[in-house]
């Protein structure tokens, strides 16, 4: 089974937009929660542009389904509030400062013995940790020896290219999968899935154990409703 968890990142930025409390990013939670979401993720970023680290706390204390925080291990704030809020997960991802979004992987053989020690402090707390990479077989297997759980596959290239060549678009993302079956490691993606390409990216990737999908759900809920679009997503994990 795969699982949804909903980004809410953008129900943050709406917030934001006004300063104020609308809309409530926590009961954009527990509805999506209500609605089927079977995990919440938030990627706070150091300027809190959306989600804010007060925002987790609040979270953490109220939702039913797991919490995945990503973000960038690097930031001192950053480890703070993962170490307070004992999360499921976290999905360590390799920002630059002042990034719009994530844009790309970890380097697992160049940056190993600080994942080590990132993997060995947050599961040493509980929390099941993932590594954000490239759809790049020789980073996932090296991966392996971070100590991780999991890894999440970046998709935002399956993205662009599932358009106009979607067997080409996949055939990373198949091989890393596999690979990262023989190593022991679990597997995650998340990036610009849509409704479009999910169901072709569940179909040809084995042992997905969950995506994470923000900017195309919240916008497709500006239609389509949150509910509605929620059962919808699923659907494509069936
Ligand atoms: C790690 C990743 O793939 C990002 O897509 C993410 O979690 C979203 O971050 P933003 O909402 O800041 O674009
Ligand atoms: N890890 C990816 C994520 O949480 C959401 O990415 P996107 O759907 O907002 O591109």
């Amino acid at each position: 089974m795969t699982k949804l968890s909903v980004n809410i990142n953008k129900i943050a930025t709406l917030r934001n937009s006004r300063g104020g409390n609308n809309p409530d990013v926590l009961q954009a939670a527990l509805a999506c929660e209500r609605f089927g979401a079977q995990g919440i993720t938030v990627h706070p970023r150091p300027d809190e542009r959306h989600i804010r680290y007060s925002d987790v706390y609040d979270l953490k204390a109220n939702i039913k389904t797991e919490l995945n925080i990503e973000g960038n291990s690097r930031e001192e704030k950053f480890v703070r509030l993962v170490l307070d809020t004992l999360p499921a997960q976290v999905t360590l991802v390799p920002d630059d400062p002042g990034q719009i979004t994530s844009n790309h992987g970890w380097d697992t053989i160049r940056h190993q013995s600080y994942l080590r020690d990132m993997c060995a402090l947050f599961k040493g707390e509980g929390i099941r940790v993932s590594i954000f990479v490239d759809p790049d077989p020789e980073m996932v297997a090296a991966a392996a020896d971070t100590g991780t759980d999991r890894v999440e596959l970046y998709t935002e290239a399956y993205a662009k290219e599932y358009v106009s060549q979607p067997e080409h678009a996949i055939a990373l993302y198949t091989e890393s999968a596999k690979v990262a079956q023989q190593v022991g490691l679990g597997l995650n993606a998340g990036h610009d899935l849509d409704l479009h390409n999910l169901r072709y990216f569940k179909q040809h990737v084995p042992g997905l154990l969950e995506v994470s999908i923000g900017h195309a759900l919240i916008s497709d809920a500006l239609y389509l409703g949150l509910e509605e679009t929620i059962k919808r997503y699923r659907a494509q994990l069936d």
